[in-house]
């Protein structure tokens, strides 16, 4: 238990407490939540910036507005850990990201107080209306606010909603969070454009904001009157794009200072409106001098010492694939000048920072806009260029439409970089990787290959550069490499052919393995042998083309046949099992095959061994599920021999 004293927060059952609260109370339990909200996550990891930044916002919206009853929708969602100790979880607040502990996003079978789950970024506006017309067509009284930040603000998928509120003029209160940071520092035309809302003039006084808000005036004539004065002074409110799209915006003001905060949400709650946009300016990090110091403002942080800040970092005996992949980039991008790099606001998780130190012209971080990535990247690869598009796998699925459509179909050769694929550990299942094998294999003409580690990441980057004859893909996971040698240079390999790496080919069981659970193959291989069987194992390297012919050998060479990939049904092992039954292997019935994939689970936050453990991807799972497909162990007696 924590040693801080909070006696206000202590007195925080919930949300209907905060409201309760005398105003003149506020600034300190924001004091306390603040420290609580360090002190808890120095212990958990998980992201702390944005957080920090909205402790001011999230006491005065629990005070002004009667939530759970009025919808709170934060954006992301990763700012939501002052949200989860005024709402009733403060006492689970340090089980934070871990097995059956608290989300480390807003999570509906959490709390009525999480309206929407969230993760992915820029959907709280389009959740936020909906929920708003829900409301109106139900009769009900009720707010919705959608909290968004400066970053989520850069997807389209926020113009798409704002567009849509405007147009429909539903109630809708949407605060900009404002902190002009992302992960990394903002991109693109937006980010500039609400610097100059709030540089272009101080905080707008209270009176100011009063008199934007007061215009009760029936829509048609405020308009009239707010464009006459708007085009003749040009732009005076600042924030005509937003009014543009229909909303009636306040701002900018304080995000820290309770004295604006409250009784600009007191009017915004009270005006009978259209879409409001409230623009917020707040600091990532505020209140803690680690934080503020820090680039990144503590975005994600692992545990760390709340005195000094210094984060406790795991010593790993080898590269993470991110950095394997960069340094392999950087060193591709040498030879061929035709090698350009896209990030979507993830410079630093994908290492297309490093990429970008070297050749920051030939790096283009276009925001969190994926399906703008894919489409640019298709671009560039139609005049000749080789785009190296880096994405999360999860969030590659945010572009999936742009990869059939834009890619696919027509051949272009980009080359995905998807980094994060399989489970990913402490931000559980929303950012788990679990679906691009299946996702990407079904694609006419797309090349899917997986390293079993960082060497053959090497040998696969070379391949990619290389590889010009349409769309290409090269998934690896989250974390450090397994230790192997990296070669100087990679060698290209050949398309859709993959390697036996132990045994003859023929014996009992084949373990085939697609990606880095070759090591747990391996590792199972030793084990089984001790048992008495005989085992190949061999690497698959492509999910697609497969390799008909070694898939073909090791199905008719050997009793069992399992395939293992940190992936989905409908991925590598279900394209085995389709050639292997349509060449009729499976009716002789002399051959038992098996997919091990990653199953239909709610994936909980926890290190990614354990998950792959729980989710029965280890060696030990292996081992049962060969023992189970063949029957206990004969100790020296092989259960099949080719014939
Ligand atoms: C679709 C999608 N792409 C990328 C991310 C990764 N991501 C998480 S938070 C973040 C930055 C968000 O910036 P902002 O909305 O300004 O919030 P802040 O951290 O500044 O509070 C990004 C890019 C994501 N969650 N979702
Ligand atoms: C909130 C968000 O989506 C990112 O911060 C993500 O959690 C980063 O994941 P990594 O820690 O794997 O880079
Ligand atoms: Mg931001």
């Amino acid at each position: 238990m924590t040693l801080l004293k909070t006696p206000l927060l202590d007195t925080i059952r919930d949300a209907a407490d905060v409201r309760r609260l005398p105003q003149d109370k506020l600034a300190q339990l924001a004091a306390e939540l603040r420290a609580e909200t360090i002190d808890a996550v120095s212990v958990t990891g998980g992201h702390l910036g944005a957080g920090l930044g909205v402790v001011e916002l999230t006491v005065a919206l629990h005070h002004v507005f009667n939530t759970p009853h009025d919808r709170l929708i934060w954006d992301v969602g990763h700012q939501c850990y002052p949200h989860k100790i005024l709402t009733g979880r403060r006492d689970r607040i340090r089980t934070l990201r871990q097995g059956g502990g608290l989300s480390g996003f807003t999570r509906r079978a959490e709390s009525e107080y999480d309206p929407f789950g969230a993760a992915h970024s820029s959907t709280s506006i389009s959740a936020g209306l909906g929920m708003a017309v829900a409301r109106d067509l139900s009769g009900e009284e009720r707010n919705v606010v959608c909290v968004i930040g400066d970053g989520a603000m850069s997807a389209g998928m926020a113009y798409e909603a704002m567009n849509n509120a405007g147009a429909m003029d539903s109630r809708l209160i949407v605060i900009l969070n404002d902190n002009d940071m992302s992960i990394a520092p903002p991109t693109g035309a937006m980010s500039a454009y609400l610097a100059r809302l709030i540089s272009g003039q101080t905080y707008r006084s209270l009176r100011e904001i009063g008199k934007q808000i007061a215009g009760h005036l029936p829509k048609f004539v405020e308009r009239g009157a707010a464009r006459a004065e708007e085009f003749a002074r040009g732009f005076w409110t600042g924030g005509t794009l937003f009014e543009e799209l229909g909303f009636y915006y306040v701002g900018p003001i304080d995000g820290h200072n309770l004295d604006h905060l409250l009784p600009v949400l007191k009017n915004v709650r009270d005006a009978k409106t259209g879409p409001i946009l409230v623009h917020v300016v707040t600091q990532k990090g505020k209140g803690y001098a680690p934080a503020e110091a820090s680039a990144d403002k503590y975005h994600g942080v692992v545990k760390f010492d709340v005195v000094t800040g210094a984060q406790v970092k795991a010593k790993s005996n080898a590269p993470s694939y991110t950095r394997v992949f960069a340094e392999s980039l950087i060193s591709e991008a040498r030879r061929d000048p035709k090698v350009v790099a896209i990030t979507a606001a993830m410079p630093s998780g994908t290492g297309l920072d490093l990429f970008g130190q070297v050749y920051p012209e030939r790096t283009f971080d276009v925001g969190i806009a994926e399906q703008h990535a894919v489409t640019f990247a298709a671009g560039l690869a139609a005049e000749g260029f080789k785009p190296f598009c880096a994405l999360y796998s999860t969030f590659l699925q945010r572009a999936y439409d742009q990869v059939v459509h834009d890619v696919a179909l027509q051949g272009l050769p980009v080359r995905f970089i998807i980094d994060r694929a399989g489970l990913v550990g402490a931000d559980g299942a929303t950012h788990a990787g679990a679906f691009d094998i299946a996702f990407l294999a079904c694609l006419p003409g797309m090349t899917v290959m997986a390293p079993a580690d960082e060497a053959e990441l090497v040998h696969m980057m070379a391949t990619m550069v290389a590889f010009d004859d349409g769309p290409s893909a090269v998934r690896f996971p989250r974390g450090e490499g397994v230790g192997v040698e990296r070669p100087e240079r990679g060698e290209v390999l050949p398309i859709g052919k993959g390697r036996i790496v132990r045994g003859t080919g023929e014996g009992d069981i084949a373990l085939l393995s697609l990606g880095t659970r070759l090591a747990a193959c391996l590792d199972a291989a030793e084990r089984l042998e001790a048992a008495g069987f005989t085992v190949t194992v061999a690497d698959a390297r492509f999910a697609k083309p497969l390799d008909r012919e070694l898939v073909l050998k090791l199905a008719s060479g050997h009793g069992a046949l399992v395939t293992v990939e940190e992936g989905s049904v409908g991925g590598f092992g279900s394209h085995v099992l389709q050639l292997v039954t349509d060449e009729g292997l499976l009716d002789r019935g002399t051959v038992k095959v098996r997919a091990m994939v990653l199953p239909d689970i709610y994936i909980d936050q926890e290190t990614q061994a354990r998950q792959l453990a729980a989710a029965g991807l280890d060696a030990d799972a292996i081992v049962a599920k060969v023992e189970g497909l063949l029957g206990k162990a004969k100790a020296g007696v092989g259960l099949h021999k080719a014939g």
